[in-house]
């Protein structure tokens, strides 16, 4: 076979690269034993013959591509499940190379998605041992999905609607969605793939309301796949992404389950229907904390794969001749370019190393869960909440940049980065809607304010109050551990004021629930600045800390990108740094050219940085991100695949052209 010529500028990119891309690989995997295996799945699963696509997804109807998907995701299912790589699908660190690998055999969404994602962890989770035992057995028989949100409901979760009636005669469960907002809207897989969900109903016994409950309900019989009785269930149509996600839609009338289907880790209904109180009502709520803490690592990775495309096509496209006599630049030389990239470039660094910490931090808190001990459960859930509602929309501002950044070609679904963006601005919306998420945090930072006026101690990640409360400001410098400072001080300030604006609004005779709505625009700007501070400090601590155990070229760069994203930060918040800081426009024009150079240090390295995230061009999937950089040869390879393309006159020209232009003549 012959070799295929890599474009020369990325060769010379890469010839220039100050550290060794391998390194930095091991690195962002997690260490070398990581990357040997997550290679090692790549080779096997990607040289499956039967998961390469004919007619490109996208060229697929709406039906036909949902078949598509079932049949590669049961070809990978397949493959999981023989044990050949001998691990199930993970999430060491809070992200998996191994599920990942479903980037590179479905472009989209997976209709296995939920199953894996919410399905088994919820039965992991919630579900009493006896209970797992059982439904083990049943393993592979079952294909799932998480079904919360109805039509009427997603965010109030207290609010949903379906019930689940205790029928102590039969000691069963009788499951029904009273009218149509009742009806389960979203979850993923649930139209055509799913034969089980996990049901959140709220569970009636002895005429007593117990609010909302996880119960395990059958939908589909195992072998015909037919819907049961009392079903009704079906797809919700196209949505802006998730095109092969199968998110469905479900309703019950008096469907009935046995008992032991609700899952009885936590609370439990006894054979007579007497209700057993679980020790905390939001265990409930356990695997959305996980999926919100599991989210943070996964736009990291969504983040590198738009960032790898939009770097190298830069790299790889020429425009403009700002100088008559020379030839038209890379465009990465235009500083607005590195200006728009290189943060997407730093922020996937940063999402993956607080999302790291993030996981191992809600393992400890889970570890001490299991021991009985929930005091941390709080500070997880608040922390969780504001990082999922800032990485989510910070990862699809990033992504959407990345894709402007390519012009034109950018917009081409074969850039990838359409559909890249349709998977990353779903996670600003499921799993908490952003401005929801940021209001849970703001309760617990009201509570931290309150505790910190009384002069009481505060929990780890808020305990800066404390310090800012008592000196009123932040004397500001420009280093690192100045900026971490500026934000946090910004996050005190604006904390301050939420809570000084909610008190007030009390004092004057307001209900606190419109005290807090009319404060509630201040209360979601505390909670992003909390986040901010908190990513802030957690990846220049983190960067620091790493940078001692690699290279030395290697610590540079990271160096480079962790301060890159910190003074970016800073200048964008500029407005909120004069105001909780002796910040100085002397100081914010030094920072300006700081990161000014910090644009041009990065510049020789951008191509190798994007390169150590080490993605595949299978699971790229793009025409412009490719390592071989040729651009423009798949842009034409790919058009070709057009149906249009096919024939060189459409039939539409006989059947409407033609007498459209027959008629003007007359
Ligand atoms: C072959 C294939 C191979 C491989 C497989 C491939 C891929 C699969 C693998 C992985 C996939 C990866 C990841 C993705 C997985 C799934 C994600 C996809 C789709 C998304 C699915 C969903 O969206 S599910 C639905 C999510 N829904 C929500 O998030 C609803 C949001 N609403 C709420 O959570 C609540 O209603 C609320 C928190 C807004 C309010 O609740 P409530 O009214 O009950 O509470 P209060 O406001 O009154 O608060 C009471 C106190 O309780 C505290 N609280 C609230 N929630 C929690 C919690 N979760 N934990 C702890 N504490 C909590 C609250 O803060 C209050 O405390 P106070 O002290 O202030 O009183
Ligand atoms: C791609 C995708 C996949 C999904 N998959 C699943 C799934 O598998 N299973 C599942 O159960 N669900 C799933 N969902 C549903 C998802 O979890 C919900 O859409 C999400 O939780 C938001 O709820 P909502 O749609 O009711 O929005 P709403 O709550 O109606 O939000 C609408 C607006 O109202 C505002 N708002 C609502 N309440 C408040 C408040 N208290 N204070 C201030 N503002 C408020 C919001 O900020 C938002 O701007 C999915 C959704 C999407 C988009």
């Amino acid at each position: 076979m012959s070799e295929v010529k890599v474009n020369e500028d990325l060769v010379k990119e890469r010839q220039k690269c100050s550290f060794d891309v391998e390194e930095l690989i091991h690195l962002v995997d997690g260490g070398k034993h990581n990357t040997l295996e997550r290679k090692k799945i790549e080779q096997y699963v990607l040289s499956i013959k039967e998961l390469k696509d004919e007619v490109p997804e996208e060229y697929l109807s709406h039906k036909e591509r949902y078949e598509n998907s079932v049949r590669k995701g049961c070809i990978l299912f397949m493959v999981l499940m023989k044990g050949i790589l001998e691990r199930k699908p993970s999430r060491n660190d809070g992200i998996s190379y191994n599920y990942k690998i479903i980037n590179g055999v479905i472009k989209d969404i997976t209709p296995f998605m939920l199953h894996f994602g919410m399905f088994l962890p919820t039965l992991a989770s919630q579900a009493s041992p006896e209970q797992q035992q059982e439904w083990l057995k049943k393993g592979i028989q079952m294909i799932g999905t998480y079904a919360q949100t109805e039509l009427g409901h997603g965010t109030f979760l207290r609010g949903l609607e379906t019930t689940a009636t205790y029928d102590a005669d039969t000691e069963e469960f009788v499951i029904h969605s009273p009218k149509v907002t009742s009806y389960k809207w979203w979850p993923g897989g649930l139209a055509q793939t799913v034969n089980h969900c996990i049901v959140m109903a709220q569970l009636y016994t002895k005429g007593k309301n117990h609010g909302i409950h996880p119960f395990l309900v059958q939908i589909r019989d195992i072998e015909t796949h037919m819907p049961l009785p009392g079903i009704k269930v079906g797809d919700i149509g196209p949505k802006l992404g998730f095109q092969t996600a199968n998110n469905g839609f479900l309703g019950f009338d008096n469907y009935r389950i046995p008992r032991m289907n609700m899952l009885m880790k936590n609370s439990q209904v006894l054979k007579d229907g007497t209700y057993v109180k679980a020790k905390n009502d939001k265990l409930t709520y356990g695997t959305m904390v996980f999926v919100r803490v599991t989210i943070v690592a996964d736009v990291a990775y969504e983040l590198a794969r738009a960032a790898t495309i939009a770097v190298r096509y830069a790299a790889v496209r020429h425009q403009s001749k700002p100088k008559p006599n020379e030839p038209e630049p890379q465009i990465l030389d235009y500083v607005t370019q590195q200006h728009k990239l290189f943060i997407a470039v730093a922020t996937s660094h940063a999402f993956r190393t607080v999302g790291r910490w993030l996981w191992s931090t809600y393992t400890k808190v889970i570890a001490d869960m299991r021991h009985g001990n929930m005091d941390q459960l709080p500070e997880l859930h608040a922390l969780a909440c504001c990082l999922k509602a800032v990485c989510s929309k910070d990862a699809s501002t990033c992504v959407e940049q990345c894709r402007f950044a390519c012009g034109g070609h950018g917009y081409m679904q074969s850039s990838n980065l359409p559909i890249i963006y349709g998977i990353v601005t779903a996670t600003v919306t499921y799993e908490g809607e952003h401005t929801v998420m940021l209001l849970q945090t703001a309760r617990y930072l009201v509570k931290a304010y309150k505790q910190a006026s009384e002069g009481k101690s505060l929990t780890p990640t808020v305990a800066y109050m404390t310090k800012y409360l008592k000196s009123g400001s932040h004397y500001w410098q420009n280093t690192p551990e100045g900026i971490i400072g500026g934000f946090q001080a910004v996050a005190t300030g604006k904390i301050k004021e939420a809570c000084e604006s909610l008190f007030q609004h009390v004092k004057s005779g307001k209900d606190y629930e419109d005290a807090w709505n009319l404060s509630s625009v201040r209360l979601i700007n505390a909670s992003e600045a909390h986040a901010r501070a908190v990513l802030c400090e957690m990846f220049w601590k983190e960067i620091q800390r790493i940078s001692t155990t690699v290279s030395p070229s290697l610590a540079i760069v990271l160096t480079q990108l962790a301060e890159l994203y910190l003074n970016y930060w800073a200048l964008e918040k500029r407005g909120d740094m004069l105001m909780y800081s002796t910040i100085t426009k002397e100081d914010i024009s030094s920072l300006q050219r700081r990161y000014e150079e910090l644009l041009a240090l990065i510049r020789p390295n951008a191509v190798g940085i994007v390169d150590a995230f080490d993605i595949r061009d299978e699971i790229l999937c793009s025409t412009l991100g490719a390592y071989d950089g040729r651009v423009y040869e798949r842009l034409m390879e790919e058009a070709m695949k057009s149906p249009l393309n096919k024939e060189p006159v459409n039939q539409s020209f006989h059947k409407y052209i033609k007498p459209l232009l027959i008629q003007a003549k007359l």
